[in-house]
């Protein structure tokens, strides 16, 4: 089986802390050593004290000093083990939020935006079970279980065969909890995830929930994954709980075995009373690592089960970064060349042997029903889609032999309705750029599409955040995402529906300021809008998944019935006003 990432993560995570977790470990020894010599030390006192005759005040001396050292050690010991779980944890959120956002889209899309956060937060919370029971808790209790041991073997080992028959017996039934305690753990972390999926979908869209009266039934899917949530950790916690009584049981037992067989050994003089007494009293200690043994195998196995979760973002495919070295362009080549790509989506083909040529200047525009590809064409040139066949080129050279980011350095991407990010209106505006744009850059970009008032009248103006209070209309959030892409001065422009929340006079400013960008760029906009359409140097038509026709307005208004249909449909009278 190939090594979990996320185990392979926290071993790394484990080593790079190993000083202080050593430490750990050899003050939780110091610990177990002080609850080891302490009931000898109080057998030794009570033996001065009955009788036996000695110095008494030497051996308190070292009892008290051996306590307090213990319990500062003990401490000690459970401060570093805290503090490097938890920075395991910070190695392990770090490593998803840095796997995730490189995920390629269809990975992300199939795995879920909620479900991707909930690696994040509790599932990640559980990797602290691996580092600090796993590295430390377990090792130390098996030594301090095996030195207990050890210990009562010496001082009688035939009562120390009744306390381990007895324990051993305690053990087998407990293992049943355990595994029934991590099926439900693993229940529980499916439902969380789930719920986090399930929130993000209706929390995202909560405008639209209200305006149908939808709360209840939106919240309906939530409500079934906290049940299942609960009920899961409720069926965890009575196995957890069934754990501490059978040990409990495990050691009344013990003790009533070792008190039997002990008064005998007693009676015929094989055993001393104050070895009688010290057995005794380790007998009581031993349920104490017993207990985190068994404890610690439950929230190990609860840890695993959720490293195979944190395994499907980890794990999985992160966009290829292309070739190494930027290629040479081919002059004269056209900006984007398509030849016969064949596009599946969710098993249904979307696009059909479709071949187009961008030409390096001017405006291309794609036209066509809706659900005709056209979206998923610039999806195809971005590499957001898998092509299943034909090739994509980019300047004369296909686009595997591009380092990716030079591809999306080179083409600029303004997606359909707004894409704003939770920063503010200059990290918005920058988001392409490796350097810092002027201010003067930044008010040219937003003035450019006639958005420069706007965010003059913001309190903040550039350092205004957006997202948070909604300071921006949709038309406007558009036009910003249209200025952002101006910004990076990409060679190929590709714009979805640029102008579908612009009113007239924003509509004529960017058809404007997109035919002078086409004089020195390509640029290609997917548009319903018949007066930008008919203003492109060539237009595409788009229908079923295939290029039907290719030409300017005048060519395809006589020659493409499809194109005919959408003029006339753009045209059509206002039926309420006929
Ligand atoms: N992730 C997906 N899984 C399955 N089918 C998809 C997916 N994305 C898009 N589709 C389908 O692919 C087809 C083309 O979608 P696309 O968004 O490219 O159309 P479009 O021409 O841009 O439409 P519109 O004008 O309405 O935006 C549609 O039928 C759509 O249902």
């Amino acid at each position: 089986m190939a090594e979990s990432p996320t185990l392979g993560l926290l071993s790394r995570s484990v080593r790079a802390r190993r000083g202080r977790l050593a430490a750990s470990v050899v003050l939780a020894l110091v610990s177990a050593a002080a609850g080891i010599v302490t009931p000898l030390l109080i057998a030794r006192i009570l033996g001065v004290i009955g009788g036996a005759g000695g110095d008494v005040v030497w051996p308190v001396a070292q009892l008290v000093v051996i306590v307090l050292a213990g319990a500062f050690a003990g401490g000690w010991s459970s401060y570093l083990l805290s503090a490097a779980g938890e920075r395991a944890i910070e190695d392990v959120r770090l490593a998803v939020v840095r796997r995730a956002v490189r995920l390629r889209v269809p990975v992300i899309r199939r795995i879920g935006v909620g479900e991707v956060v909930s690696r994040m937060g509790p599932d990640a919370a559980q990797m602290r079970a691996i580092t600090d029971t796993g590295v430390t808790v377990m090792p130390v209790s098996a030594v301090m279980v095996t030195a207990y041991l050890i210990v009562m073997g010496i001082l009688d080992w035939v009562m120390l065969a009744v306390t381990v028959g007895t324990f051993v017996v305690a053990a087998i039934a407990i293992r049943a909890f355990l595994a029934g305690m991590r099926r439900a753990a693993e229940a529980q972390q499916a439902a969380l995830g789930r719920l986090a999926q399930a929130a993000q979908s209706v929390f995202t869209m909560v405008t639209t929930v209200k305006a149908y009266r939808a709360e209840d039934r939106a919240i309906a899917p939530l409500e079934d994954e906290i049940g299942e949530a609960a009920a899961s950790a409720v069926r965890s916690a009575r196995a957890q709980a069934a754990i501490s009584p059978l040990m409990g049981l495990g050691q009344q037992v013990a003790i009533i075995g070792v008190l039997a067989v002990g008064g005998v050994r007693l009676a015929s003089g094989a055993l001393e009373t104050t070895a009688f007494i010290a057995f005794l009293m380790y007998l009581f200690q031993l349920v104490n690592p017993l207990m985190a043994l068994a404890q610690g195998a439950g929230r190990i196995a609860v840890g695993k089960a959720a490293a195979r979760r944190v395994d499907e973002v980890l794990g999985a495919e992160t966009e290829p970064a292309g070739a190494a070295r930027t290629p040479e362009v081919a002059p004269g080549a056209p900006a984007l060349r398509l030849s016969d790509v064949e596009v599946s989506l969710g098993g249904k083909p979307v696009l059909d042997r479709v071949s187009l040529e961008v030409p390096r200047t001017g405006v291309l525009a794609i036209v066509g029903p809706s659900g005709a590809g056209k979206s998923t064409l610039l999806n195809v040139v971005e590499g957001f889609v898998e092509t299943e066949a034909g090739r994509v080129e980019l300047l004369g050279v296909p686009l595997q032999e591009w380092p990716t980011a030079e591809v999306r350095r080179r083409v600029a991407l303004v997606e359909q309705g707004s894409a704003i990010l939770s920063m503010s209106v200059r990290e918005n505006l920058a988001l392409g750029r490796s350097d810092s744009p002027s201010d003067d850059e930044l008010w040219s970009a937003l003035r450019d599409v006639g958005l420069e008032q706007a965010v003059r009248a913001l309190p903040a103006g550039l350092d205004a955040v957006l997202g948070a209070g909604d300071q921006m209309s949709g038309g406007e959030e558009q036009r910003l995402s249209i200025a952002r892409a101006l910004l990076i001065d990409a060679e190929v422009l590709l714009l979805d529906e640029p102008t579908a929340h612009m009113d007239g006079v924003n509509e004529r400013r960017l058809t404007d300021l997109l035919a002078a960008l086409g004089r020195d760029r390509a640029v290609v906009m997917v548009t319903h809008r018949l007066s930008t359409v008919a203003a492109a140097d060539t237009i595409v038509v788009v229908d079923a998944g295939r290029v039907t026709a290719v030409g300017d307005h005048g060519t395809l208004s006589s020659a493409s019935p499809a194109y005919q249909a959408f003029v006339h449909a753009q045209a059509a009278p206002d039926p309420v006003g006929a």
